[in-house]
């Protein structure tokens, strides 16, 4: 089986390197800087908050797929984790590198960027995942996970193979049917982004203030507010059920650390994938996160002013770096 992952990045070369430790055939299709980075520091670091460190080099570094001439219609599997917004510029792509038997599985936060390409793509099986936990690039080829959870991925034959390789090192990876409530669910964790970013604090520091953590539970009660509405089920990632989330975290500091410690039980570092885009002056995800709550809320009838104040807070930094 032949897996590549496109647009490694972050998530990408950690879920490249966790393949590649479990034995299987990884190539990745990435930026020359990303190429090059790895070939300077022989292969991808893998670390995480709780000591884990391994590198290793996955079997092929392609940077240019015309220049690939073994990529046609090579790769079993394809995991797609480039941002929401770039997902759509590589159909054509995607479609040169797969056959009919293909898995692709796109690996992106949010909403709507997986059905801007399902039109385009009938010929092959077309997957979702989720990446439930936080990656930072560092440098030297270093990718750090700063806080728990498993790749989580839709189950089919080629899924349950990757699973398989992947419990056997003791990675952990989750499939699962429907992937509609592991969707809608993460997006609930997701709405922080936007707000770790406008603070500029790292995750720990931020969810350790209580007016951080009720502006976090104001734009979750919004989305609650709209899946109730939709008749929308969520998954749940935390020890307490969504619903109680916001509640949770409206709690004053001594009561919040007591309750919820496995929520700051994290890399003090870490911080949110949107953090990195503004830090890096990336565009940002805004649109397929909170900017989802205020569609699905303009659709269903259920006002969201925090998450509409959110997007218009992070175009305002988009526009000013
Ligand atoms: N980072 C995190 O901690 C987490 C991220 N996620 C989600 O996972 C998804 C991926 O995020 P993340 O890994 O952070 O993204 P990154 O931006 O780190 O990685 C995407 C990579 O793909 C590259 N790329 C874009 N287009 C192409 C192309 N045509 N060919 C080759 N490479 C390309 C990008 O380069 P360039 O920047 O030059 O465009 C970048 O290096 C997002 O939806 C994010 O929300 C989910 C959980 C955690
Ligand atoms: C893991 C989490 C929720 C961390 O903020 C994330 O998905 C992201 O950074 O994009």
């Amino acid at each position: 089986m032949r897996i590549a992952i496109f647009g490694a990045g972050s998530t990408g070369c950690y879920l490249a390197g966790q393949l590649c430790l479990s034995g299987l055939d990884v190539s990745l299709i990435c930026r020359p800087s990303i190429k090059q980075t790895l070939v300077e520091n022989n292969g991808i670091t893998l670390s995480d908050y709780q000591g884990f460190l391994q590198t290793v080099m996955p079997q092929t570094l392609i940077t240019d797929i015309e220049q690939a001439p073994t990529a046609y219609a090579a790769f079993d599997v394809v995991f797609v984790t480039l941002k929401c917004h770039q997902v759509s510029s590589i159909a054509n792509t995607l479609i040169t590198i797969t056959h009919s038997n293909s898995s692709i599985i796109f690996m992106q936060n949010g909403l709507g960027s997986f059905d801007t390409i399902t039109d385009v793509l009938s010929h092959c099986n077309l997957l979702q995942g989720i990446t439930p936990f936080n990656v930072l690039q560092q440098p030297n080829g270093r990718f750090h996970k700063g806080t728990e959870g498993a790749f989580t991925l839709q189950k089919n034959d080629h899924t349950k193979v990757i699973q398989i390789a992947m419990l056997a090192q003791e990675f952990g990876c989750s499939l699962h049917q429907d992937m509609a409530p592991i969707i809608y669910g993460k997006l609930l964790l997701n709405l922080n982004n936007a707000l770790n970013a406008i603070t500029g604090l790292p995750i720990k520091q931020q969810l350790s203030q209580r007016d951080c953590r009720r502006q976090l539970a104001a734009a979750m009660t919004e989305w609650l507010n709209v899946c109730q509405a939709a008749n929308i089920e969520l998954h749940q990632y935390t020890k307490v059920t969504p619903k109680w989330l916001p509640v949770i975290l409206s709690l004053p500091n001594m009561l919040f650390t007591l309750l919820a410690k496995q929520m700051l039980d994290i890399d003090p570092q870490a911080r949110s994938s949107m953090w990195e885009d503004i830090q890096a002056k990336r565009k940002t995800e805004i649109e397929y996160i909170n900017g989802a709550v205020v569609r699905l809320g303009e659709k269903y009838g259920v006002k969201t002013p925090v998450n509409s104040a959110i997007v218009a807070q992070i175009h305002q930094l988009e526009q000013s770096l």
